[in-house]
């Protein structure tokens, strides 16, 4: 069985990689598919399409059986600026299965620069100036002083997926 990835970001293809193998036993693909959305989205709905375009542009590009997206982006609430994300799997039979990430308070001055166009991946690396911030811990594991990276967010997201793809194959 392909289960197809729709990144080559290590931290999303480690994540996926460690959750789904107890799972689901396949030979894993990562693939650059396009998000459909922007490179750097700034809602909920817009990050959630992103995932769903990336598992079924992956599906669909490595012919696999099963195709998983991540997407990260940013949102503005009432409370402030946070990072939020987003994954989907598809196959051939289910609708999208959708599950969220976890979500943190970013400083106003981060999320402001996002607001206005930049890439959050590009704002970090300035505000802490290190390089590829977002092939690394992420702005998650900055701004959590590294308790939790973006390796780890994804890997619970991607539990999230599997989890709920194996119950709904059960039924
Ligand atoms: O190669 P892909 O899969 O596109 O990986 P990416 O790092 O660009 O990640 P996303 O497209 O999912 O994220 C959208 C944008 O938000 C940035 N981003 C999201 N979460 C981040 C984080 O925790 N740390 C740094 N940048 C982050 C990312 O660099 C992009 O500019
Ligand atoms: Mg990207």
């Amino acid at each position: 069985m392909i289960i197809a990835i729709g990144t080559k970001n290590p931290t999303k293809v480690q994540a996926v990689i460690t959750a789904f193998s107890p799972y689901l036993p396949g030979e894993f693909v990562s693939t650059n598919v396009s998000s459909e959305v922007s490179a750097q989205p700034l809602s909920d709905d817009e990050t959630m399409t992103g995932a769903i375009n990336r598992a079924k542009n992956a599906l669909k590009l490595e012919n696999a059986q099963i195709g998983i997206g991540l997407e990260g982006g940013v949102t503005k609430t009432e409370h402030g600026y946070f990072l939020c994300n987003w994954g989907a799997i598809v196959d051939c039979h289910l609708q999208p299965i959708v599950a969220g990430g976890a979500r943190i308070l970013i400083p106003d001055e981060i999320g402001i620069q996002v607001s206005s166009g930049l890439e959050l991946g590009d704002v970090m690396d300035h505000y802490v100036k290190k390089h590829n911030v977002r092939h690394n811990e992420g702005a998650i594991g900055i701004f959590t002083n590294g308790c939790v990276d973006r390796t780890e967010m994804f890997t619970q997201l991607s539990k999230l997926l599997v989890g709920q793809y194996v119950y709904k194959h059960k039924k």
